[in-house]
């Protein structure tokens, strides 16, 4: 029972995986587009979310900062959740709702892209951000998930929209993961050639 319960979210996950690999490719191939832009003129990634999404978010800025699977040189990247200073002090002084905003006015500058993340597209701090990055005339990718939630409705022509076609958070927050691997995978490509990466 419990080992059936454990197999039926491996077939979940995967039968996703398949399904996202036609849906989502696209707007993946134009996030990359994005941040290649942003990273060769000299630019950086903001990213920022919530719960697991925040912990995607800094997944994402050590394989750009570090590396991902091949030496190259850094890319600029930054989470906007990690610094708990600045983080308390936003929410203690202002609202919890504009911890990312503030530091996207802060850090942000026009080139620049933000990396938004956010599996029902209504976390109200990552809708700030949004606004606050178009404020400084930023590029956003959003990372949703169901319908896209406000965030659907906020982001604009230029910006790129990756919407996971599922209504559960785990299984979204898993394609979400793929998502920045993959977008890690091919900004490599892009830079150093498609060679296969070395395990
Ligand atoms: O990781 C999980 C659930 O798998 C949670 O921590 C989840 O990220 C949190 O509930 C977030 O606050 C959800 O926010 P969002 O994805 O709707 O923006
Ligand atoms: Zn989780």
């Amino acid at each position: 029972m419990l080992e059936q319960r454990i197999q039926q979210h491996f077939i979940d996950s995967a039968d996703l995986k398949y399904q996202s690999a036609q849906a989502l490719s696209k707007p993946i191939a134009a996030a990359v587009q994005a941040m290649l832009a942003c990273v060769t003129s000299g630019g950086k990634v903001l990213a920022c979310g919530n719960g697991g999404s925040a912990a995607d978010a800094q997944h994402f800025a050590a394989e750009f900062v570090g590396r991902f699977e091949r030496e190259r040189p850094e890319l600029g990247a930054i989470a906007l959740t990690t610094d708990t200073s600045i983080i308390t002090a936003i929410a203690n002084d202002y609202d919890f709702n504009v911890i990312f905003s503030r530091q996207v006015r802060a850090l942000g500058a026009p080139g620049d892209v933000l990396l938004a993340i956010s599996t029902s597209g209504n976390s109200a701090n990552v809708l700030a951000a949004i606004e606050a990055a178009h404020a400084r005339e930023m590029v956003v990718v959003g990372l949703t998930g169901r319908n896209g939630g406000k965030m659907a409705q906020l982001l604009r022509d230029t910006d790129v929209h990756i919407c996971v076609p599922h209504e559960r958070t785990a299984r979204i927050q898993e394609v979400h993961l793929l998502t920045l691997h993959c977008i890690c995978d091919a900004v490599d490509a892009q830079l150093l050639g498609e060679q296969e990466p070395t395990p």
